[in-house]
């Protein structure tokens, strides 16, 4: 089990990592989700004894790995470009780790096909890195961070040079190869789908800060403030009797007006429904693979994001929109970090 104690990691005056507590159970996967500078590489590499600690402690099992070289930690990184050997072989960069452990030659072999069957890539073993598309090469680069069976997988954005259909999936397959493989693994990434997809639990850091942390569905479901909403996709922010009209005859939202609070929506929370209770006037239309994007001016709410099926909205024209509560969340501010 991995565990950070109040980790603390400056650059001059920049407090990139500010007293940061996490866990990360065995055979478990923890995303941190952050904005681009927040401190989520930084403490990676803090885990991976790559940086020098201000203050706070890292322990593995208990041990305090203050001390413990890079090496002599047991953990494997893959970063965002797999950083393979390019004048190897697919087969060769995947044993090289089993190779630095004086791995025999039939066992290595053993293991490179095991592993290239893991991911996906039975036969590639005799192909250079550079004649591989990118997915196949962060494929491969999974394939040698997990070949030494590692305590502990760091993964440094590891989807984020591909492109968005390909990232899904991988996002799906590192799934499934992690929990085939129970390997314990914290992922730093900005993309909230992959860590949705990825993780069991997630942590969001904000300015070197873990906002908030649980279980992916958990923090999916009842972000702790605005900015952590933000951040994992909710778009429309009201409040008052705004937000009070808006759920008015939506079962399981509950939200009382004049208590206070803001109540976040997701896009897919409104949709466009001839039966729904809510009218307004759509401002703007924009298509995407496989909906449309709309902005709504809701009568005595504002402007709202919202979701249609078909393309036939036009900017002028009159809707009624469905509320949907499985999309809404009502921000609590008791909570709030
Ligand atoms: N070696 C360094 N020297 C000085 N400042 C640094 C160094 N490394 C990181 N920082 C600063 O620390 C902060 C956190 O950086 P870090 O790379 O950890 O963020 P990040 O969330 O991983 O961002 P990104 O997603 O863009 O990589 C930033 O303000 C960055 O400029």
């Amino acid at each position: 089990m991995l565990e950070l104690d109040d980790v603390t990691v400056r650059f001059g005056a920049t407090v990139a990592v500010d007293s940061v507590s996490l866990s990360v159970a065995e055979g478990s996967v923890l995303a941190v989700l952050g904005p681009s500078g927040c401190g989520k590489s930084t403490l990676l590499r803090s885990i991976a004894g790559l940086e020098h600690l201000d203050g706070g402690r890292v322990c593995w099992d208990g041990r305090d790995l203050a001390g413990v070289p890079t090496h002599e930690r047991g953990f494997a990184l893959m970063f965002q470009d797999g950083q393979l050997f390019a004048h190897a072989s697919v087969a060769e960069n995947i044993a090289y780790p089993l190779k630095l452990r004086r791995v025999g030659r039939g066992e290595r072999a053993r293991r490179v096909a095991e592993l290239l069957e893991l991911v996906g890539l039975p036969g590639y073993g005799d192909r250079r890195p550079t004649t591989l598309s990118g997915g196949e090469q962060q494929r491969v680069a999974l394939a040698r961070s997990l070949a030494a069976e590692p305590a502990l997988l760091l993964l440094d954005e590891p989807l984020s040079a591909l492109d968005r259909s390909l990232r899904d999936r991988l996002a799906g397959d590192l799934r499934e190869i992690l929990v085939s493989t129970g390997t314990t693994a914290l992922m730093v990434t900005h993309d909230h789908d992959e860590a949705f997809t990825v993780a069991d639990r997630m942590a969001v850091m904000l300015d070197g800060r873990i906002a908030q942390e649980g279980e992916t569905v958990d923090v999916w479901r009842a972000p702790v403030s605005r900015q952590v909403a933000e951040f994992i996709g909710y778009e429309t922010f009201v409040e008052g009797e705004a937000a009070a009209r808006l759920v008015r005859g939506a079962d399981g939202v509950g939200f009382d007006g004049a208590a206070g609070g803001v109540l976040a929506l997701r896009r897919s929370a409104l949709r466009v429904d001839e039966d729904g209770s809510l009218s307004g006037v759509v401002r703007r239309a924009v298509s995407v693979s496989d909906a449309v994007h709309l902005e709504v001016e809701v009568d005595g709410v504002g402007e709202v994001a919202a979701l249609a099926e078909d393309p036939v909205h036009h900017p002028g024209d009159a809707v009624t929109l469905r509320l949907d509560p499985r999309g809404a969340s009502r921000l609590n501010d008791a909570r709030r970090l």
